[in-house]
């Protein structure tokens, strides 16, 4: 899968993303963390002039067999005794390099290369430690704070220092005719390059690429050499087999040379197996994606298709496992519902929750079970089947279109507008009122709402989740999702505390009117189960973020693939015309006889993939998926993603195809691997009610206007990913449709 990665997809995977810490020494130029263009130069550049001074070259194979005497006679001067090989090695090494480079090699006295070696591996193994990690999420933040990445960048500098007093060098005694070493070609290449500014020959990239040449060439050389010593300590036996091949193949009165290899067959086979088990770049240097497969560390389609069905990736300081595609996704979430029903441990859960368990997002085992039935069954008292939601989203849609005709169908963006609309619907649910559009404090609630899941979703989220306890005392933004959470469970507690003054247990008019009746009701001991006045809030905090965003935003998709597909929004038009007229509102009674609107509203929801990567689940045993083995604690990511793209489901994944819900006589079909809601045992329980939103909504839109964008701009499908993926800001035209 590697090889398929690397040498078969060798364009997609070609380019390296930006590493902040290493930007401020690197600067994306050199030949390590270049791309495009001036990687191609400087690639190419140095590929050829190290063949010229030595790779390949007698020369070279000298220099070593000298370096190869100095190594030896260091090692001889210890005498036998116990010793640290470290340093005579990576000098020795570093010096075959540095003559490629510099034109000279360096004395194991020398103190200041000495020093310069040392803080290059000290730069290594500290760049790559967790601390430092924390400087590519909050770079603008952690330049300012002490902390080991100060050392990396400190010790880069001095090394640069170091650099630029050889280039300097060089620069004094550079005779274009007679180039001794690769600094020599590179400033008549400079030269040369006057006129090619973007291939990047200048002094700046010299001194990044010697950088790049040295530390690439030395670390891991050396390193490979010290764990052959140590598999030599390891395996005696196998250290005697290859000193008696090459007592016989070379003695001892000659230097080895590179024309005894083939002729060593077995030294030969112990350097490649040094190779494998030293593994001295485990995790190879990172790619990035040239074309679409990862986005910010996250999951996106094209990942599966290079993996596999399931694979696991680190997340912080966990091991989640992707499960893709629709058949494997089934069998995870569906199959083994029992054993992928329960949600991980989330720190900003366990703050904004108080506690490890509770809401009905985070919660798991009994109190997830109890109260998603509470939830559900009041769901349908409240209306669900028997008319009363229904009368209300039609309420919300007449005071929607108002808003609408005010507009006078001049460009405007009705983002805030459906947040608005969608999140009285569940206001209605829980407090049994709608806010209007002009409620200030009602709108500052949803920005901190969005605010929120926006944030959550965000690196900042994920960052608070791997490391509470340091990010708990750092500024930055990741802040607000708990001040945000504060503010809105103090808005929803008002509501509790004035719906306790009048609550009439045997007529409950709400959600929290029915909360209140069963703390009263249930016997105390299941109030662990959640049914206190703490967990009332943060279950009625967790409809409006489970059911506002991820409705108001398919509505939005829909204006969005509706506007691209003029043909599609006049058929959607004429079936309104045929079936509604323009005299009375839509009713959920229509829907049957509205085939093609019934299958665009599903394609919406297939392309618009609001919540991409769905939730995480836990392993509550081990168990096996795909063949793998997952033990009980794994995390899981059951990929909505590559449900609804999947290739093996879908005639045409990757456009917008209303076809892919009607049969051939265009009469609606439902599609199994339609998972926009997810499935199994945490299946969205707002499914129902999120149906019959966006089918008043969306048809109630398409009877009175008609949608469209000024000329010449055309929608971007992209999107923005986090928690959920929404529309970039869209501003429409509304076309009022006169009777
Ligand atoms: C188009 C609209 C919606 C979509 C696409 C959607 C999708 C989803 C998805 C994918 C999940 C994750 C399930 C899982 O982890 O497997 C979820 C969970 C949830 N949704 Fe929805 N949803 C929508 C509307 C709503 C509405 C209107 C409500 C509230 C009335 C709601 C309430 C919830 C709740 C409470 C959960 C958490 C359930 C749990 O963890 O057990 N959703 N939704």
């Amino acid at each position: 899968m590697v090889k398929e990665a690397l040498v078969n997809q060798l364009d997609c995977f070609i380019d390296r993303p930006i590493v902040p810490l290493f930007h401020v020494i690197f600067k994306g130029i050199g030949i390590a963390l270049s791309n495009g263009y001036l990687w191609r130069k400087q690639r190419k550049f140095a590929n050829t002039h190290l063949r010229y001074f030595g790779e390949g070259q007698k020369s070279l194979e000298t220099c070593i067999e000298v370096e190869s005497n100095f190594i030896c006679e260091a090692f001889k001067e210890e005498q036998g005794r116990p010793f640290n090989p470290h340093y005579i090695i990576t000098n020795g090494v570093s010096n075959i390099i540095s003559s490629v480079v510099f034109g000279h090699r360096f004395e194991y006295s020398d103190q200041s290369f000495r020093k310069v070696l040392e803080l290059d591996n000290e730069a290594i193994v500290l760049a790559g430690s967790a601390q430092t990690q924390l400087y590519d999420a909050f770079p603008g933040l952690m330049r300012y704070l002490p902390g080991p990445h100060q050392t990396v960048l400190a010790n880069y500098q001095e090394i640069m220092t170091f650099l630029k007093k050889e280039v300097e060098k060089h620069q004094e005694e550079w005779n274009p005719d007679d180039p001794r070493d690769y600094i020599d070609v590179y400033l008549a290449e400079m030269e040369k390059k006057k006129e090619d500014p973007q291939a990047g020959f200048n002094i700046e990239t010299l001194l990044v690429c010697t950088l790049d040449l040295i530390e690439a060439g030395t670390e891991t050389t050396a390193t490979t050499l010290r764990w052959a010593l140590v598999y030599m300590l390891h395996y005696p036996e196998i250290q005697e087999k290859v000193q008696a091949e090459i007592d016989r193949v070379i003695g001892q009165s000659r230097q080895p040379n590179l024309a005894d290899r083939p002729n060593l067959p077995y030294t030969d086979a112990v350097i490649h197996e040094t190779q494998r088990m030293g593994n001295i770049v485990p995790l190879g240097f990172p790619k990035m994606a040239s074309k679409d497969t990862t986005l910010g560390g996250y999951f996106i389609p094209k990942l599966a298709d290079i993996y596999g069905k399931v694979f696991s990736i680190r997340l912080g300081r966990d091991n989640v496992v992707f499960v893709s595609g629709y058949k494997m996704v089934k069998e995870a979430i569906i199959t083994q519902a029992e054993n992928f029903g329960d949600r991980p441990y989330s720190a900003i859960g366990d703050r904004v929750n108080s506690g490890p368990s509770g809401g009905l997002i985070m919660s798991s085992g009994e109190i997830s079970k109890r109260q998603r039935r509470f939830a559900l069954s009041t769901l349908r008292s409240f209306g669900l089947g028997k008319g009363i939601m229904e009368e209300s989203v039609c309420e919300e849609v007449r005071h929607l279109l108002e808003e609408i005709e005010r507009e006078k169908g001049q460009l405007f963006s009705p983002a805030g507008l459906f947040d608005n609309a969608v999140s009285n619907i569940i206001c209605q649910l829980v407090m049994g009122k709608r806010f209007d559009y002009s409620d200030h404090k009602f709108q500052a609630m949803l920005q901190y709402l969005f605010e929120m899941i926006s944030l959550q979703g965000s690196l900042w989220g994920t960052l608070y989740e791997s490391f509470p306890r340091v990010m708990k005392h750092l500024p930055g933004p990741h802040n607000k999702i708990f001040s945000h959470n504060k503010v809105l469970l103090d808005f929803i507690g008002e509501e509790v505390k004035m719906h306790k003054n009048n609550v009439d247990h045997n007529n409950p008019r709400d959600y929290i009117d029915t909360f209140i009746t069963e703390i009263e009701n249930v016997c105390e001991c299941v109030h662990h189960l959640g049914f206190t006045e703490t967990n009332l809030t943060v279950c009625s905090l967790d409809l409006f973020l489970a059911g506002t965003e991820t409705t108001s935003s398919t509505l939005l998709w829909a204006l969005v693939f509706l506007i691209n597909n003029p043909d599609i929004q006049y058929k959607v038009h004429a079936e309104i015309d045929q079936v509604i007229g323009q005299t009375r509102q839509p009713t959920m009674a229509d829907r049957p006889n509205m085939p093609y609107t019934d299958a665009v509203i599903h394609e919406i929801q297939r392309m618009g993939n609001v919540v991409p990567l769905n939730g995480f689940r836990v392993a509550a045993k081990d168990t096996t998926l795909g063949g793998y083995f997952i033990p009980k604690g794994t995390l899981l990511l059951p990929n909505l993603t590559s449900v609804l793209f999947d290739k093996t489901e879908w005639e045409t994944p990757d456009s917008f195809n209303p076809g892919h819900f009607l049969d051939a006589e265009g009469r609606f079909v439902k599609r199994e691997a339609l998972l926009a809601f997810s499935a199994g045992k945490r299946v969205c329980p707002g499914e129902s009610l999120g149906k019959m939103m966006l089918f008043l909504f969306l048809v109630s839109l398409l009877q009175r206007f008609s949608f469209s964008v000024p000329d010449g701009v055309e929608l971007s499908t992209g999107g923005t990913t986090g928690l959920t993926h929404a529309p970039q800001t869209c501003l429409f035209f509304p076309v009022f449709i006169s009777g």
